[in-house]
């Protein structure tokens, strides 16, 4: 197919509201395209290249990109190996060999394909927008139910593999689909409620467990052979090797763990969150020991756990590694789950996340089988901009522009961001030096003063509340934003609405 076409199924997405109508575009595409593009395709859409991250920032782009071709002859196939090409490209020598591709690239494409190409190699088409509708699209083209369709892109944790399935294989290959040791699958996630109280009120008899301060991990291992997975799926084995040690000592052969890893100061206290990510990060800071903490088990030796209640799985976690559980209650009373939250805050935990004993693990979902509890209110917004700071911040990066998601354009494009606040507070020297490297290299363009970037980065803000604003386009603006942490192990489809926040207004 030429990718002419899917750019303008892409444009044309983006410009309706109706989710309707952008189903429709995305199944005839989906129709269209040959089996080997398929799954190329879907990832182009996501933002989710099979190829990950092919090292190009909007300097080298930028630089790359000359005149456009008048008429289109790139196809799908093409982008694809452009990919790949790039991906593979390492070492010295290399910036000027991707220069080189690029430009070669870039001047058989027309300017509406050099826009496109730009947005999928700088990852800014990462919002998450798409998934659902496209979800539904490869059901509408593949004539399979939305419901299989989705539970095989939750368990392989990949779309565009599902899509190829869906659309190419039998209904019987794509029902399928199930768990297996060593491919993630996308973790289960809990609603809130203000309160213990309110929480065990929602889900009856429930496992109380403490909430960790931490970052999620999964675990899969298949004999000696240990991976690690973040909550949206990146692999991180090598940053976590005590993990991986604790892990192979289990008494099993097989398992899939679900958990929470954090580092602890001498007195076995959590450390700040922060010192955990960034052990997550490229540049691994060695001198924190990390420890896992597991809350779940979904596999053990041959056998599948996922849709055997909680009570069962807690049994079954006991055994395998009880040493390692979270801490926790079974209950249905409010006072007890009032205590185990105590409990946590005392210990310098978030709060309590209440399960619903009997639940099964619902992969990828948030419904209300999982309730957390956690007495301060953070909101996870994308970062629009940065400004160049002054005086003892001369050079760096600091005041970071805050976006919510808008999910329906009710103030923008659909599937855009509303910029609701800016704040530099609650950055350490050691978070300035990150932001200042990192956003330049995700920079789109510059102007007096300020950086703009992709809208791909996640930031977890602590807020005293909103208020109204005629300055700000949602209406609203944050009062008192800072900074609690960088959320790499969030997409910015995951960030909250504006209308999440405008609702603050209210309360
Ligand atoms: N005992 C526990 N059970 C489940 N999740 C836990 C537990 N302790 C800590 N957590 C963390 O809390 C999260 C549950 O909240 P949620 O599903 O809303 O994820 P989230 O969007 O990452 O939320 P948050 O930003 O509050 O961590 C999990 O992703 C996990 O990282």
């Amino acid at each position: 197919m030429l990718l002419d076409a899917l750019v303008t199924t892409a444009e044309t997405v983006a410009s309706t509201r109706s989710r309707l109508a952008k189903v429709d575009a995305l199944a005839a595409l989906l129709g269209g395209l040959a089996p080997e593009e398929i799954a190329p395709a879907v990832g182009f859409l996501v933002g989710k290249a099979r190829q990950g991250r092919v090292g190009v920032g909007w300097r080298g782009l930028s630089g790359a990109m000359g005149d456009p071709s008048a008429e289109p002859s790139l196809t799908v196939d093409d982008l694809d190996a452009l990919l790949d090409r790039l991906a593979a490209l390492s070492g010295t020598g290399s910036a000027a060999e991707r220069t080189r591709v690029l430009q070669e690239f870039s001047s058989r494409a027309t300017a509406r394909e050099q826009d496109f190409v730009t947005r999928v190699l700088l990852g800014e088409m990462r919002t998450g927008a798409l998934e659902g509708v496209l979800t539904d699209a490869i059901a509408r083209a593949s004539d399979r139910s939305g419901d299989v369709v989705r539970r095989a892109a939750m368990l392989s944790g990949d779309l565009g593999e599902t899509a190829r399935l869906a659309l190419t294989g039998t209904a019987e290959e794509l029902e399928a689909v199930g768990l297996e040791v060593g491919r993630p699958v996308l973790p289960m996630l809990a609603a809130s409620a203000p309160t213990p109280t309110d929480a065990l009120a929602t889900t009856g008899r429930a496992s109380v467990e403490y909430k960790l301060d931490g970052a999620r991990i999964q675990v899969h291992r298949h004999g000696d052979d240990v991976r690690v997975f973040t909550r949206n799926l990146a692999d991180i084995t090598h940053r976590l090797p005590e993990v991986v040690e604790v892990v192979r000592r289990l008494p099993v052969r097989d398992v899939i763990l679900d958990g929470e890893t954090l580092s602890l100061d001498e007195e076995g206290a959590p450390r700040p969150f922060q010192e955990t990510m960034s052990r997550f990060g490229a540049d691994a800071a060695r001198e924190t020991a990390l420890h896992p903490w597991f809350f779940d088990v979904l596999h053990v030796d041959g056998r599948d756990l996922l849709d055997e209640p909680l009570s069962t799985r807690l049994a079954e976690l006991e055994r395998v590694a009880g040493e390692h559980r979270i801490p926790g209650e079974i209950t249905d009373d409010p006072e007890v789950a009032e205590r185990v939250s105590r409990d946590a805050l005392a210990a310098g935990q978030e709060g309590v996340v209440v399960k619903a004993i009997d639940s099964l693990y619902a992969a990828g979902r948030r419904g209300s089988s999982w309730v957390k509890a956690k007495p301060v209110h953070t909101y996870d917004l994308v970062v629009l901009a940065v400004e160049w700071g002054s005086g003892r911040r001369q050079g760096m990066l600091s005041n970071i522009h805050l976006g919510a998601r808008d999910p329906e354009g009710a103030y923008g494009e659909p599937g855009g961001f509303v910029m609701v606040g800016k704040t530099f507070k609650g950055l350490t020297d050691k978070l300035l030096a990150w932001q200042t490297e990192h956003f330049q290299e995700i920079e789109v363009r510059r102007t007096a003063g300020t950086v703009w970037v992709a809208p791909t980065t996640v930031v977890e803000i602590a807020i005293d509340g909103v208020q109204r604003s005629s300055r700000y386009p949602g209406g609203i603006a944050l009062r008192f934003a800072r900074v609690k942490r960088y959320r790499d192990d969030k997409d910015a489809g995951e960030a909250d609405t504006i209308g999440t926040l405008r609702a603050l207004l209210r309360e």
